[in-house]
């Protein structure tokens, strides 16, 4: 369906994965690629959100929006850090020049006008869980795509802890296996992740216009 993926330098791995992602986002709404971390980096990123944990550096997530945030408990039950390049962590850089190339593969073949994200770590102990919602604020649209890049080797389908996407007709539940991208408009689809029967590691972020 992408048919503009010209001349660009990244391998072509790379490039597949990114077209992978965003093809199926064309398609379903629901953009989903494997692979979209490669397991070296996976791993190393969940080393680094174990070791946030042990320190207690994980916050309880809010909801709403960035002023009036409410700590629920029943509505989400996730725990998070934000990512930032000042941490001076290669692992983290390494995700984030990750991320500038999709950003810029994407905002050169769609025309998306992505001029920034955020992207922090989340953790969802036993238990845990993210009741319906949509990721935009309601006095604050920046946030235009959602993306979360899922850190959990040999998740098995007992588990639990899916993304489950609300579509008109049909629920879409996608597993949070290792590496994994998902990837969607934050405006409209409605979603949550159901109760995870083990601890359920990602990163989740948002790309953004101004
Ligand atoms: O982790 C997921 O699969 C989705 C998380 C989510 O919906 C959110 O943080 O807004
Ligand atoms: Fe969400």
């Amino acid at each position: 369906m992408l048919a503009i993926c010209h001349i660009f330098s990244h391998p072509r791995s790379l490039q597949n994965i990114f077209n992978t992602l965003i093809d199926s986002f064309i398609d379903n709404k629901v953009g989903i690629t494997e692979n979209f971390l490669s397991v070296a980096l996976a791993a190393q990123l969940k080393e680094n959100l174990y070791g946030l944990y042990q320190d207690k550096l994980l916050l309880s997530a809010g909801t709403g929006n960035e002023t009036i945030v409410s700590h629920d408990q029943l509505v989400r039950s996730d725990k998070i850090y934000w990512l930032d390049r000042k941490h001076d962590n290669i692992h983290e850089n390494s995700f984030f020049d990750l991320m500038d190339s999709f950003v810029s593969y994407l905002n050169s073949t769609c025309y998306t006008g992505i001029t920034g994200y955020e992207f922090h770590y989340t953790l969802y102990e036993e238990g845990s869980f993210y009741k319906k919602h949509l990721d935009q604020f309601k006095n604050n649209d920046s946030r235009q795509y959602s993306m979360i890049i899922y850190l959990n080797a040999n998740w098995k389908e007992n588990d639990g802890g899916e993304l489950c996407i609300h579509h008109q007709d049909s629920l879409q539940k996608i597993s949070p296996d290792n590496g994994k991208s998902v990837f969607f408009k934050s405006s409209e689809l409605i979603h949550e992740v159901l109760m995870t029967h083990k601890p359920r590691l990602s990163i989740t972020g948002w790309l953004k216009i101004n």
